[in-house]
């Protein structure tokens, strides 16, 4: 069963994200701006707020690295965040004089909640009178911390078993990208010089052009980020047990993602609308061994990774802080009001995407770990490597 395990804390506004990860092998490649390179391509893409312009993820390891390896110890990571001089009176993590607070102007309470946030239902479960110790915790500032474990992830599963993850945006709004065009690992600085980080040029051009709109009509917008992985083994996951599938456990950390909405594995709903016979991937014997014909399933049957292209997407609803603020309840009053509403992001799908990435790499990392264990990077590379010489049907 799962072999890792991954915790992650800190606000918006406070000092700083921290996150461990424990269960990785000795001999994992990872430095400070291997992290730092993915956080830099979390904070890109068109329609983000004015945060991600100055925000800086200052990236510090506190455990289980030494001299670019992992020691097999727990990974603790620190992202700082740039904001916190400006908060350290609001989030201090000690009681500070009432009437300094009072004095504080972004201290005033949130008692106009947003739909489509957590601050309502926050309030009501946690018995708060105003919305920001929810918010704040709610914020997707927390995937900086996720894609800092998410880098490490990925070595791990370059290292072990060849697995390159890439993901990109294939719808915003109304604009979408051809079907079936899937880019390849190498694509990703092409797909991260894109404002929208999609493949397709035209189908770029219209998503920035939907954006632009949206931020004229002070709107937000949601999209669809897919995901692949190259180079999945066959065997991870399990038809055993609904918690050992492999797609499952896809779904339910991408469906961790604030804002995610909806998930499909390969052509996901799409199957349920046409015919056995154009649903399945017909298998036949090739030189290289036995393969499908195509990648409707995603590379997943029976909860199980096929050795075929890994493939899954994951619908974003647009961002909830609307700066034609929707309507809501003053909690401080009873009284009808516009929701609170400071800066925000107008669409942050081509953020969502990275944070995706980093998803699939944990899910996939903790499932390579649970299939071929090992304590050293090396251990676990010739346990993939004899997995894959010996199987009987190939
Ligand atoms: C990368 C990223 C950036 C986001 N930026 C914002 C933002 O600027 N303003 C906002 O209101 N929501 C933003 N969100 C979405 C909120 O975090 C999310 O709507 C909130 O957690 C409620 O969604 P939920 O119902 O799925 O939890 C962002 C989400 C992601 C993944
Ligand atoms: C800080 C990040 O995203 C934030 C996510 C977010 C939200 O409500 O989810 C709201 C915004 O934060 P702020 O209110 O401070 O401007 C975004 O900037 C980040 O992704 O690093």
């Amino acid at each position: 069963m799962s072999r890792l395990r991954w915790l992650t804390a800190g606000e918006s506004h406070g000092p700083a994200l921290v996150a461990t990860l424990e269960g990785l092998p000795a001999g994992v490649p990872i430095t400070t701006e291997m992290v730092a390179d993915h956080l830099a391509r979390r904070r890109l893409g068109y329609g983000r707020g004015a945060r991600m312009k100055f925000e800086r993820d200052e990236v510090t390891f506190l455990g289980g690295v030494r001299h670019g390896l992992t020691m097999g110890s727990p990974v603790a990571v620190m992202v700082g965040n740039t904001e916190w001089p400006k908060w350290d009176k609001v989030m201090a993590a000690d009681p500070v004089d009432p009437d300094e607070l009072a004095q504080l102007a972004r201290n005033a309470p949130l008692t106009r909640p947003r739909p489509g946030h957590a601050d309502l239902a926050g309030m009501q479960k946690y018995a708060l009178d105003e919305a920001r110790p929810i918010l704040e915790r709610a914020s997707a500032r927390e995937t900086a911390a996720r894609v800092a474990l998410g880098a490490v992830a990925r070595s791990y599963l370059k290292e072990t078993a060849g697995i390159e993850i890439v993901s990109h945006v294939v719808e915003l709004a109304s604009a979408k990208a051809p079907y079936g065009v899937y880019p390849a690992p190498a694509d990703e600085a092409k797909l991260d010089a894109d404002p929208v980080r999609c493949l397709d040029a035209d189908a770029s051009k219209a998503m920035v052009a939907e954006i632009d709109q949206a931020h004229r009509d002070g709107d937000t917008l949601g999209g669809v980020v897919e995901v692949l992985a190259y180079g999945v083994p066959v065997g991870l996951g399990s038809h055993v047990h609904w918690d050992r599938r492999l797609d499952a456990r896809l779904a339910a950390a991408l469906m961790g993602i604030q804002a995610i909405k909806g998930v499909e594995v390969g052509d996901g709903f799409e199957l349920a609308r046409v015919p056995g016979s154009q649903a399945h991937d017909e298998i036949v014997p090739t030189e290289a061994g036995i393969r499908r014909t195509s990648g409707r399933s995603g590379g997943t049957e029976g909860g199980m990774s096929t050795g075929e292209l890994l493939r899954v997407r994951a619908a974003m609803k647009p961002i909830a802080t609307v700066p034609r603020a929707l309507a809501t309840v003053d909690v401080a009053t009873g009284e009808v009001a516009a929701a609170h509403h400071q800066r925000s992001d107008v669409c942050a799908v081509p953020a969502a995407g990275i944070v995706a990435e980093a998803m699939v790499a944990l899910v996939l990392a903790d499932a390579v770990g649970e299939k071929f264990g090992g304590d050293s990077v090396s251990e676990t590379r010739r346990n993939v490597q004899s997995f894959l010489d010996n199987l009987q049907i190939r």
